[in-house]
């Protein structure tokens, strides 16, 4: 009696196991369309190419691409995507009637924006407006504003640095370097407060476990890790919630106010010279005020950490190569001279080393795949005859693009800082084998904002400071899964004797 009992209860979970997995892998067992671009093949069942994937990807990546050709699925994380290399991606970008961009699947946008629904169409095309006509185009227009907060970043963050100091936390001060301009302009100098620099700065980094859990329940089904990466906002933990009070705290009053004088003024009401003048100009703003902070929101989130991420890595790439400071430094103190310390759009053009450099560190960003987007359409046919489905994902082999033999040389791999000084090739300009910024029509509109500023930032830093990595060595990029962040390395600053 015992001996069949203690059988049973062992039975009873190894076979329900079993069972389950025989189920998933019946249901789950990826099913090709005729005309796809090849399927490459795997040897565990379930899993799939998860494991290559994140573990291998550049080696992975680059024999499937030898393999079968420019465009080939993949099945990762329970779901096929579809890669394409150096050819078929630039299709992606140009075609973008059928593509629309896909949000990193491990953020809920829409429970965490609810007024606007995350990352709608109707907020996509709204911010790339702005960005483009009173951002990117605007950068004279807010030089002062921008020159003065990068300084004052400047010293909150790096400061005096009299002996050598060390930061571990690089891209954190980076991005608080950033961010302080980047308010300023948005909201104004008044309500551009200490706190809602904070927030806007560093709400992104606060999304924590929803950003954090890999989407290891989409094996069972996707719809089932979107559940549990939403549930604990469906629970009422929601991390934008505090973040919305001190934006609403900071800009209400002034927007009030700001009504108030319109009214009272009429035609004599002198506008300021800030981003919320424009949010205010809107004709359905008072009655969408929570839809436009969603907007605020979105903006930023493309904004602050893309660029900070893009500065830290060019810092990083050149504490690591010494010997390329002082043409840097030299090209620097000659410009500055010119402008009398205060560098407009017209002498960061003339800055075509520290251009050239900033280029080359965004190539050297080691992404190996990156910018996924989905089939819109009923299906799209890529130029070599396949064929994927409306829902796809489709995702880019950058590395394909900006290690290219063809376009870099046969040193591609290599880092050459000045490569770009004596073309055309400047680091805002997108061609077949510059897709950083993506392609097409929806290619980044800020990309005019981010490089300017990275470059002021730049400027400044170099003009005033030493940098080296503290290994003394070229530091590597922090890898998770198939994206990269910038070093957590040591990161020296010492003063320039004067
Ligand atoms: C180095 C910094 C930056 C990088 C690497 C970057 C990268 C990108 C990429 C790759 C895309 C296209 C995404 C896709 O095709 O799915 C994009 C779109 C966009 N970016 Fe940036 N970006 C940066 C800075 C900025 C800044 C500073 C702003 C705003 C001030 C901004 C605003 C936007 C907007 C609004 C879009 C959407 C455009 C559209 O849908 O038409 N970006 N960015």
């Amino acid at each position: 009696m015992s001996y069949y009992s203690i059988e049973g209860s062992l039975f009873h979970p190894i076979s329900v196991c079993v069972i389950f997995l025989i189920i998933l892998y019946i249901i789950r067992r990826p099913r090709i369309g005729i005309n796809e671009p090849p399927f490459v093949p795997y040897a565990i069942p379930i899993l799939g190419h998860t494991y290559n994937y994140l573990i291998h990807t550049k080696r992975f990546i680059k024999e499937c691409k030898e393999q079968y050709g420019d465009s080939f699925s993949i099945y990762v994380f329970g779901r096929i995507i579809t890669i394409a290399a150096r050819s078929s991606l630039n299709e992606v970008f140009k075609n973008h009637e059928d593509f629309g961009s896909t949000v990193p699947e491990s953020i809920p946008f829409h429970k965490l924006f609810l007024y606007s629904n995350g990352l709608s169409k109707e907020v996509l095309r709204f911010n790339a407006k702005i960005t483009r006509e009173e951002i990117s185009a605007k950068f004279d227009v807010y030089a002062p504003i921008i020159q003065k907060y990068i300084s004052k970043g400047i010293d909150k963050w790096i400061g005096n640095c009299e002996g050598p100091k060390v930061f571990y936390d690089t891209w954190m001060r980076a991005n608080n370097i950033i961010a302080l301009p980047i308010a300023n302009i948005l909201v104004g100098e008044k309500a551009a407060t200490h706190d809602l620099v904070n927030s806007l700065a560093n709400w992104s980094f606060d999304l924590g476990i929803l950003v954090a859990l890999p989407p290891i329940f989409s094996f069972i089904h996707p719809k089932l890790h979107e559940f549990l990466v939403t549930l604990p906002i469906i629970l009422g933990w929601n991390p934008i919630t505090s973040h919305r009070k001190v934006i609403i705290e900071n800009v209400g009053p002034i927007i009030e106010r700001r009504l108030n004088e319109k009214k009272v003024w009429g035609a004599n009401y002198k506008p300021s010279n800030d981003l919320l003048e424009y949010y205010i100009t809107q004709p359905d703003f008072v009655n969408r005020f929570q839809y436009y902070i969603d907007t605020l929101f979105i903006l930023t989130f493309g904004a602050i950490g893309t660029t900070s991420r893009a500065t830290t890595n060019a810092l990083f790439d050149l504490g690591g190569r010494p010997q390329f400071m002082k043409e840097l430094y030299e090209e620097a103190l000659r410009i500055d001279k010119e402008c009398n310390g205060s560098p407009k759009l017209s002498d960061l053009k003339k800055m075509k080393k520290l251009d050239s450099f900033v280029k080359e560190s965004l190539r050297h960003t080691d992404e190996i795949v990156n910018l996924p987007h989905i089939v819109e359409s009923e299906s799209y046919t890529f130029s070599n005859g396949y064929t994927i489905p409306k829902g796809r994902t489709v995702k880019m082999y950058m590395e394909d693009l900006l290690k290219s033999k063809e376009a870099y040389g046969e040193d591609a791999e290599e880092f050459k800082p000045f490569q770009f000084v004596n073309t055309d090739s400047s680091a805002t300009k997108i061609d077949r084998s510059f897709a950083v910024f993506g392609g097409g029509k929806h290619a980044c509109p800020g990309r005019f904002f981010a490089i300017n500023e990275t470059k002021l930032v730049l400027h400044k830093l170099i003009l005033k400071y030493k940098i080296t990595t503290h290994s003394g060595k070229v530091d590597n990029k922090l890898v998770i899964g198939t994206i990269t962040l910038p070093p957590k390395s040591g990161l020296v600053f010492e003063n320039r004797q004067m």
